[in-house]
């Protein structure tokens, strides 16, 4: 988007309005924020807390208000993210680089020589004219050096935009590297903080600033280097403007000629802030608005909700729902439309564009060329547009900045997980499995006051099987996530092989371990992809895969399919992404390779089992984890998914190599394990061999009775 194409009130109504810095004022951070914030972070932080209450506080992007505190903000920013960028620039291609700023800098010249040269012409056609004294050999000199002029400014334009893109394309492709080798360091725990959820939003707005889409504020440190093609045409307007020979009244024609030019720009600002214009930033209520008409728009369009929306009647409740959202986010409502006046009406920019030819007549009555006026007035009518547009690049650029410094400080985060360096202890294997003891966990989600687990104690000995068993929401998924070091917790302490699990790097527990998920992933990919995620070092070895397959019970399921185990798999329902290009399959005709295959609930928990067992069986794997891993297969599967987990938790010698924790609501399968933990409202009430709390006759017996 080129900048002379954003509308003037982006900048001016910041400006303009002077209950922002007011706000600013009495509103002091919530946050206790240096004066000199130390880090990008920081300085991140405190430009949030300068944004009003109410308008766009909750939503990343939204712009800051141009204050002394935001530009101090911003230029410490700026300080502090410049050797990132410039790196990022100067990494793949300096002297392209250097080119693409001095290009930027030449490039802003040639309006004056586009401008001086149509003078010339015009200057000699006058003589043409009035008085006869021309030379045809002087014309055509002078339409041969516009011609070169035009064809040298198009090459110039056709290799600088090749430049540009060879220099662009890398420096996007880094910083869009960054953000993905960052996004997928980040654990759970540190995703689910919501600051670093914004960060990540405005991080991920700077990524997408490099793909030139613009719009929104949005202005990458590219879009930046114009502002040396502005400040360039600017300093030439005004050099031009200073060697021309003025008539009569020279200061006053000047003043007149600029005023008049600049008056729409300041009568539209006016206006805006007469009329109170609101600030174009999004509130959080537009942004709920947003949020509630997309997912009722994403509703009505999938077909995989399709049965669901049939079968409760949902469409009018849909419709209506997304009517009012959508009428409120367009602002149909009268109550949310600016006032208007009668002189929003008038166009007196017109009325002065008339008025704007009596001082060139007046100059003409002195000046002998028709050239040097026509000059005078493209250049008074460019520093205008120069300077406005400079004006709105700036404030954009500043915008820029905050977005900037939260992808410089998005790249500084530390996952929540991750030990201390002076803190952290390799990960060593025990043989025999991995022995746990929990003491005292306690663990409250995010933004829940009821905590998931209390005090939770247990030991399971290395080469044991724990079964946790009990009522729906007690607990047992959470204690599996602490478990698997997917989350943390709260209070208390949790041993691995008797070093505090907060020491170890969660990488290499991970690599210890493996588990099938209650809501386990469904990938959109082949069934050998699907399985092969568990262990992607053999994810292209057939003999791995279908290893995991027959261990999963799920060859006869995949032999099944089209392509066996390169089919296609439907992990989205009806909602397939589009076919890629090519021929359309024809009535009654072959399955084309491409069309994703179905798969019933319990087939895919055998890939999910199959991927797991991709693992399962090397020997640096500890830990195995099962939550509900067969809930939706038959008896007979589920028996011997069973046996053949507990062969692969074994030596061939028959000894135990491998800790293992079920957890599921079959205490057929929870009675085979060595340990079970009764879970009631996050506690374990019950803990002890299947025998034992049988004999105990509390809820475990209650349970169990009741299963039979
Ligand atoms: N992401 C989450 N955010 C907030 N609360 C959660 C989250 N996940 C689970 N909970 C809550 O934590 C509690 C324990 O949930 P958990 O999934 O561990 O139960 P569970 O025993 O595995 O249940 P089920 O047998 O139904 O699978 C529940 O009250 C649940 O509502």
């Amino acid at each position: 988007m080129s900048v002379s194409s954003i509308p003037l009130q982006f900048f001016l109504s910041d400006f303009w309005i002077p209950t922002i810095d007011g706000l600013e004022h009495s509103e002091p951070c919530k946050h206790d924020s240096p004066a000199e914030p130390d880090s990008i972070y920081d300085a991140w932080l405190a430009s949030r807390h300068t944004l009003p209450e109410g308008v766009g506080r909750g939503v990343p992007g939204a712009s800051r208000p141009i204050t002394v505190t935001n530009l101090k903000l911003a230029h410490r920013m700026a300080k502090l993210c410049a050797p990132e960028m410039l790196k990022l620039f100067w990494s793949h291609h300096p002297l392209r680089a250097l080119l693409m700023v001095s290009i930027s800098f030449v490039r802003g010249i040639f309006p004056v020589f586009k401008g001086y040269s149509h003078a010339m012409i015009i200057n000699e056609v006058q003589s043409l004219i009035s008085s006869g004294h021309f030379t045809w050999p002087h014309l055509v000199r002078l339409l041969g050096t516009e011609f070169l002029r035009v064809v040298l400014e198009k090459y110039l334009d056709s290799f600088a935009t090749n430049n540009e893109h060879l220099v662009q394309s890398s420096a996007r492709f880094s910083v869009e590297y960054q953000q993905m080798e960052q996004r997928v360091r980040l654990d759970v725990p540190t995703l689910s903080d919501p600051i670093v959820r914004d960060l990540l939003s405005e991080s991920d707005l700077f990524v997408s600033s490099f793909q030139g889409v613009g719009g929104f504020g949005l202005l990458s440190p590219f879009d930046f280097i114009r502002i040396f093609t502005l400040l360039s045409e600017l300093v030439s307007h005004i050099y031009i403007l200073s060697t021309l020979q003025y008539g009569p009244l020279p200061l006053i024609t000047l003043a007149f000629s600029l005023l008049s030019t600049a008056y729409p720009f300041f009568q539209s600002s006016f206006m805006l802030y007469r009329y109170g214009f609101e600030v174009p930033a999004f509130t959080d209520n537009d942004m709920r608005l947003a949020e509630k008409q997309e997912q009722m728009r994403q509703l009505s369009l999938s077909e995989s909700h399709r049965p669901e929306v049939m079968l409760f009647g949902l469409g009018p409740w849909i419709l209506d729902t997304w009517a009012a959202a959508r009428e409120a986010g367009l602002g149909i409502n009268p109550s949310r439309r600016p006032q208007e006046s009668i002189f929003s009406h008038m166009n007196v920019a017109e009325v002065l564009t008339a008025l704007q030819n009596i001082p060139f007549v007046l100059m003409l009555q002195s000046s002998t060329s028709l050239g040097s006026l026509s000059l005078y007035r493209s250049s008074i009518q460019s520093i205008v547009y120069t300077v406005s547009n400079l004006f709105i690049t700036v404030q954009m650029a500043i915008q820029g900045i905050f977005l900037m410094g939260a992808f410089c400080a998005s790249m500084q985060i530390e996952p929540l997980l991750q030990p201390k360096r002076e803190e952290k202890v390799k990960y060593e294997s025990k043989t025999g499995g991995m022995r746990i003891e929990a003491r005292n966990l306690s663990f409250t989600y995010p933004g829940c006051t009821e905590p998931a687990l209390k005090n939770v104690s247990f030991t399971l000995e290395a080469g044991e099987t724990l079964a946790l068993v009990g009522y729906n929401g007690s607990g047992k998924s959470t204690l599996g996530k602490l478990l698997l070091r997917i989350v943390d917790f709260n209070s208390g302490e949790l041993y691995i092989n008797d070093v505090d699990i907060r020491r170890h790097d969660p990488a290499e527990l991970h690599a210890a371990t493996t588990a099938v998920f209650q809501g386990f992933s469904k990938y959109n990919g082949t069934v050998s992809e699907n399985v092969g995620v568990g262990y992607v070092a053999d994810i292209a070895c057939p003999e791995a895969l279908r290893r995991a397959v027959r261990l999963a019970e799920s060859e006869r399921i995949v032999d099944g399919l089209p392509q066996g185990i390169d089919t296609r798999l439907d992990a989205y329902g009806f909602d397939a992404p589009p076919p890629p290009p090519g021929p359309m399959p024809t009535c009654g005709g072959a399955r084309p390779a491409w069309m994703p295959h179905g798969l019933s609930g319990g087939e895919w928990q055998r890939i999910a089992l199959a991927r797991a067992f991709m693992r399962a069986g090397r020997p640096e794997v500890h830990l195995l984890l099962f939550d509900e891993p067969t809930s939706a297969l038959d008896a007979h599967a589920q028996n011997k998914i069973c046996d053949t987990i507990d062969a692969i938790a074994r030596a061939p010698s028959g000894r135990r190599t491998k800790t293992v924790v079920f957890i599921t609501h079959r205490l057929a399968t929870a009675r085979r394990a060595d340990k079970i933990a009764m879970m009631e409202h996050g506690c374990i009430t019950e803990f002890g061999t299947h025998d034992e709390l049988l004999a105990r006759g509390g809820a475990y017996a209650a349970l169990y009775r009741a299963s039979l």
